[in-house]
């Protein structure tokens, strides 16, 4: 068994239900086990050119869970989720119904045509640092640190709920 860290994200629609929903259809996909579910946080849409004030907001927040999938099984199923919940693919960084990002696999190490672990960009996002704190503490992102530092040192604006 490995334990994951799974962030979430929506800035269309009706955020809390889908994040409800998507936070059960994890907990129930078989091989799955959901250890912790962080507090959600409205955060400001970080696009290419910096935050994006005009853009919706988003509501944030991450998911522990302990896992019998390798690390590609896992990211399909987070991206099944994803579609069905009506993810269309679009502007890079576009506004989404649902995002389901891995963030950290056990500290694993690995970058292939389809995943890159520790996800590349998490050490800077305070909307992935700061519920993974609130969680899990003493977490670290491998080749990075600390969480709580990397949190300390990010400023995207993040309010928690
Ligand atoms: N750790 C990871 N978590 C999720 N997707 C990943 C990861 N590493 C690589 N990918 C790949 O990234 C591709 C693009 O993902 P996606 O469209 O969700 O990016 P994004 O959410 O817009 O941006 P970001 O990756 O910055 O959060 C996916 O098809 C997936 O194969
Ligand atoms: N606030 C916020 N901004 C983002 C987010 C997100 O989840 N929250 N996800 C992105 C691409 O994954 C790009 N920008």
């Amino acid at each position: 068994m490995t334990r994951a860290v799974v962030a979430f994200g929506a800035n269309l629609d009706d955020r809390e239900a889908t994040i409800a929903a998507a936070v059960r259809e994890i907990a129930e996909a078989p091989g799955v086990e959901l250890v912790a579910v962080s507090p959600v946080y409205e955060t400001a849409a970080v696009k290419d050119s910096g935050v994006d004030l005009d853009a919706p907001r988003y509501l944030n927040g991450v998911v522990v869970v302990e896992t019998a999938l390798e690390p590609h099984a896992l990211l399909e199923l987070l991206q099944r989720i994803e579609l069905e919940h009506g993810r269309v693919r679009t502007e890079h960084w576009g506004d989404r119904t649902l995002d389901l990002d891995l963030i950290d696999v056990d500290g694993v190490v690995l970058d292939d045509e389809r995943l890159t672990l520790p996800h590349p960009r998490a050490w800077q996002r305070a909307f992935v640092l700061a519920p993974w704190l609130d969680i899990d503490p003493d977490a670290e992102l491998a080749g990075r640190g600390p969480i709580a530092a990397l949190r300390a040192a990010a400023t995207d604006e993040v309010v928690r709920r």
